[in-house]
């Protein structure tokens, strides 16, 4: 049998290949809710991603047809390396091979309508190019994912800046949380929510965000064409 299979090689490094789900947390910042006039949450908020909304640098970040109303959420991204189900959460952090910086580009028009009208956020949150990527960041450089300062400059402006110790769920509390109701598989991305400071993206406009002293990403954003 010759042809039929091919091998394929799974490195965590370039997990957005073959990593099978991307996990979002919402309003996991207080200043963020707060401004937004959202009730506060005694549990995580979660929505799914597919990972064919990754794009790597180069690509650029397209505002979908249906809306001209895009917005940037600069958040820190979780790589499980080990999978699991009702993962403890003293036994979490063994179950990360690392980290990455994302953005969790969000369509605001279809978000705030379908949110009114009870109905789910799919097209806000997993439009093509909605999930920009970092390279993958090593546990090892990342002693404390509670403690990162992350930002987000458009046009050179800085728009998002916050640390992380500012979650109201950590790291270990949402890989315990959410593996509670859906199983963590290898290669998949946890984004752990964004900090105040969202703005509308506009064809043409050069996003640049990063962790302090770990990582810097940049793409432009672009018109899909109809
Ligand atoms: O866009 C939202 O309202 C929810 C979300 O993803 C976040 O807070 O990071
Ligand atoms: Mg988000």
């Amino acid at each position: 049998m010759t042809g039929f299979f091919t091998m394929t090689t799974r490195n965590i490094s370039r997990f957005w290949e073959w990593g099978r789900k991307i996990i979002g947390v919402g309003r996991n910042y207080p200043d963020h809710t707060n401004k937004l006039n959202f009730p506060t949450l005694t549990e995580p908020l979660l929505f799914l991603k597919p990972t064919s909304a990754y794009i790597r640098e180069g690509s650029p970040i397209l505002v979908p047809r249906y809306t001209d109303n895009v917005h940037h959420e600069v958040e820190l991204g979780v790589v499980i390396g080990k999978g699991g189900t009702a993962i403890a959460q003293s036994a979490a952090m063994e179950h990360v091979a690392g980290y990455a910086l994302g953005l969790d580009m969000t369509a605001f028009g279809p978000l705030h309508e379908s949110r009114a009208k009870g109905l789910p956020w799919t097209l806000a949150k997993a439009f093509n190019t909605s999930c920009p990527i970092s390279d993958f960041i090593p546990k090892d450089r990342i002693p404390d994912p509670g403690n990162l300062n992350l930002w987000l400059k458009v046009n050179d402006q800085l728009r998002q800046s916050a640390c992380t110790s500012d979650m109201r769920f950590s790291v270990p509390y949402l890989i315990s949380y959410i593996s509670d109701f859906i199983t963590l598989e290898e290669g998949d991305l946890i984004l752990t929510g964004t900090p105040d400071g969202l703005s509308p993206v506009q064809e043409n406009d050069e996003l640049e965000a990063g962790i302090e002293n770990i990582v810097t990403i940049r793409f432009r954003v672009d018109k899909e064409k109809s």
